[in-house]
């Protein structure tokens, strides 16, 4: 699989006055020009450039943030979530509802969608009453949801197939950046689709790779996310091998940040591990599907990948241990069980 990539790099929102493509130019005098503007005009400034109605489907950890980003720049956004509940405070806050994917996708120019998994989203774009029914010429559908390569060749031909455009941008980054607008979008497809949601990409993330053909992105995002899950579980065992030894584990949390291994994964959450306290930001549920998708995609290019066939293994006993919704470092405490053996 080539990639040929397109790296375009993010302002920071409080610096950015011209559009992307035409940023280098005059970035000195642009810098300087936005240096007091507030972030809200920045993130109008970029909803302008996207004038049509935009559709979100799927309203949990990150769809809800992501979808309240757009609308706070101000975009027309209109939401569906299979438990109607979680479009409430969407609702309240102004976007419209519709009561089912095709219906979102009927009445809106790009519809985005945030699922769990390849089931649901090949379920909510291309199933009953799903978002290819609304779709037709004109349109634009973008999967934002971590799926594997298959799963969205499938929903770009369901799509491709009413006349509508396909965009798919999974995308890193976890609760805090979607929140933030600080995501990274890992997209392939149309490329046109690509160029007219770039500012809405924009308001929902800090940078936006274009990978080409459909695939490459949920590609790109698999292996990103078996590094993440394979470090995740080392850096497991080693806070329970430092406890053993009788180091202080916060003591090791310090140490690694200022060494060459440092990630703020580390940082963010070395803390609360310690302490046995996992807030779910990105569920274990969601990095074992990762770890199990990679796995695929490795074996589907005969590549060895003995690192992360064992970390799945720590993620799948997690979850037999009921740890499916906490925070995917719940991962150490199948360590901790084991370890007890
Ligand atoms: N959390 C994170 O840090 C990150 C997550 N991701 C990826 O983003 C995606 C969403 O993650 P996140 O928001 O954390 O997950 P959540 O579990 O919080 O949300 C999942 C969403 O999918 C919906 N859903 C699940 N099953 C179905 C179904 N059968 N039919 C229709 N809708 C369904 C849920 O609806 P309902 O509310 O009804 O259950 C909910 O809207 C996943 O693919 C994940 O891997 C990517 C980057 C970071
Ligand atoms: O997919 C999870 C993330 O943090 O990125």
């Amino acid at each position: 699989m080539a990639l040929s990539s397109t790296f375009c790099p993010r302002i920071p929102n409080k610096f950015r006055y011209t559009p992307i493509s035409s940023f280098p130019s005059k970035p000195l005098l642009s810098l300087s020009f936005r240096t007091f503007a507030s972030l809200a005009s920045d993130a109008s400034s970029q909803a302008d450039k996207f004038s049509g109605r935009v559709g979100f489907l799927g309203l949990g950890i990150m769809g809800a943030p992501m979808a309240q980003n757009l609308m706070k720049a101000g975009c027309d956004v209109t939401v569906w979530n299979r438990t109607k509940s979680k479009c409430d405070p969407l609702i309240n806050l102004g976007a419209k509802y519709q009561s089912s994917p095709e219906e979102v996708a009927a009445n809106c120019d790009v519809t985005f969608a945030m699922l769990a998994d390849p089931e649901s989203a090949i379920d909510v774009a291309c199933g009953k009453n799903g978002a290819a029914s609304g779709m037709g010429p004109g349109k634009g559908y973008v999967d934002v949801s971590t799926v594997d390569v298959s799963t969205s060749k499938l929903i770009n031909e369901h799509i491709k197939a009413t006349g509508a455009l396909f965009l798919e941008a999974p995308v890193s980054g976890s609760k805090k950046p979607a929140e933030d607008g600080q995501l990274i979008f890992l997209t392939a497809g149309d490329k046109s689709l690509y160029d007219s949601v770039a500012a809405l990409l924009d308001i929902m993330g800090k940078s936006r790779f274009y990978l080409g053909e459909v695939g490459n992105g949920a590609a790109m995002k698999l292996v990103v996310n078996m590094i993440m899950g394979s470090m995740m579980a080392s850096f497991s065992e080693g806070i329970l091998l430092s406890k053993k030894v009788g180091l202080d584990p916060n003591v090791l949390v310090e140490v690694v940040s200022q060494g060459a291994i440092s990630a703020p994964m580390y940082s963010l959450k070395g803390p609360s591990m310690v302490k046995s306290l996992y807030p779910t930001a990105f569920p274990l549920k969601h990095q074992q599907k990762d770890l199990r998708l990679a796995l695929g995609l490795a074996e589907s290019v005969s590549q060895s990948t003995p690192i992360a066939a064992a970390a799945n293994e720590l993620y799948k006993v997690a979850k037999s241990y009921g740890l499916s919704d906490e925070d995917f470092s719940a991962v150490i405490e199948a360590l901790k069980a084991k370890s007890q053996d």
